[in-house]
């Protein structure tokens, strides 16, 4: 008992009876000293909850009639005080390619992602690819052990030959210094022999990284290599 008077500040100068302390906590189990008497089955009342004199029952607002009556019993959260569910989405007002509002965002994650309904910024430039020409077609004509090259050796190539190279049926290009045969990927190049040619005879670093810098061309065009560019003086 001495222990449960240090958490409970009770006025252990004058003794209450059993029946004070239940009215001012109901459901404690705090008790008397043991006086000898038997108790048995008044002990089963359950421990109040939250506890007296604990912070969150001092937080919770008391309910008008607990106030009024002067006992300490906190308001139950019933359901017009819970928080109001949130909107259902009208999944009428989507529209295929118009991107969705913040707010129609807001009210559910089911919908699909936005990507599949946005616009591309920039209309695609592919060209229709002939049947067999795909990009998988180049990959096994790469490993088919074909010559790709058109040449014995490697070799120092400078912008004079470089510019004689400059035919569908010889084409060459150089890009990031290294000199690529481009007449085998001609019918291969998903935006079309047009552009591809627009680079041939010359250097075709700037044209190529400005169109797509992603794309890997020391591996599309390894089989391809002849050789690499150098200046006039040191051919
Ligand atoms: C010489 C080496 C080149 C290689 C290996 C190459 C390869 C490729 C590849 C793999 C793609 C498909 C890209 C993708 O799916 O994202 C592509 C697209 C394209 N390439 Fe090339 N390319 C080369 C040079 C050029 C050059 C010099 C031009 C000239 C402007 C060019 C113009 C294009 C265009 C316009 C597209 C379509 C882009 C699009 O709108 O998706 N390519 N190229």
């Amino acid at each position: 008992m001495s222990y449960l008077r240090s958490w409970f500040p009770l006025d252990t100068a004058t003794p209450r009876s059993r029946s004070n302390v239940a009215s001012t906590m109901p459901g404690s189990f705090i008790e008397e000293e043991d006086d000898g008497s038997d108790t048995a089955g008044e002990d089963d009342v359950p421990p109040a909850f939250p506890a007296p004199n604990s912070a969150q029952r001092a937080a919770r607002p008391m309910s008008k009639s607990s106030e009024a009556n002067g006992s300490k019993i906190p308001t139950i959260l019933n359901d017009t005080s819970l928080m109001l569910p949130p909107p259902i989405p009208n999944l009428a007002s989507r529209q295929p390619g118009v991107p969705r509002t913040t707010t129609q965002f807001a009210s559910s994650s089911l919908l699909s992602p936005m990507g599949t309904t946005e616009k591309p910024k920039k209309p695609s430039r592919k060209v229709a690819l002939a049947p067999g020409f795909g990009p998988l077609d180049w990959a096994s004509l790469k490993s088919s052990g074909e010559d790709l090259r058109g040449v014995e050796t490697l070799l120092r190539i400078p912008p004079s030959v470089l510019k004689t190279h400059n035919r569908r049926e010889d084409a060459w290009t150089a890009i990031n210094g290294k000199v690529y045969n481009m007449t085998p990927y001609l019918p291969y190049h998903p935006g079309g022999e047009k552009e591809l040619m627009r680079v041939a005879g010359r250097d075709g670093t700037k044209l190529f990284s400005l169109t797509h810098a992603w794309v890997n061309v020391d591996f599309m065009l390894d089989a391809c290599l002849v050789g690499f560019l150098v200046s006039e003086s040191s051919a």
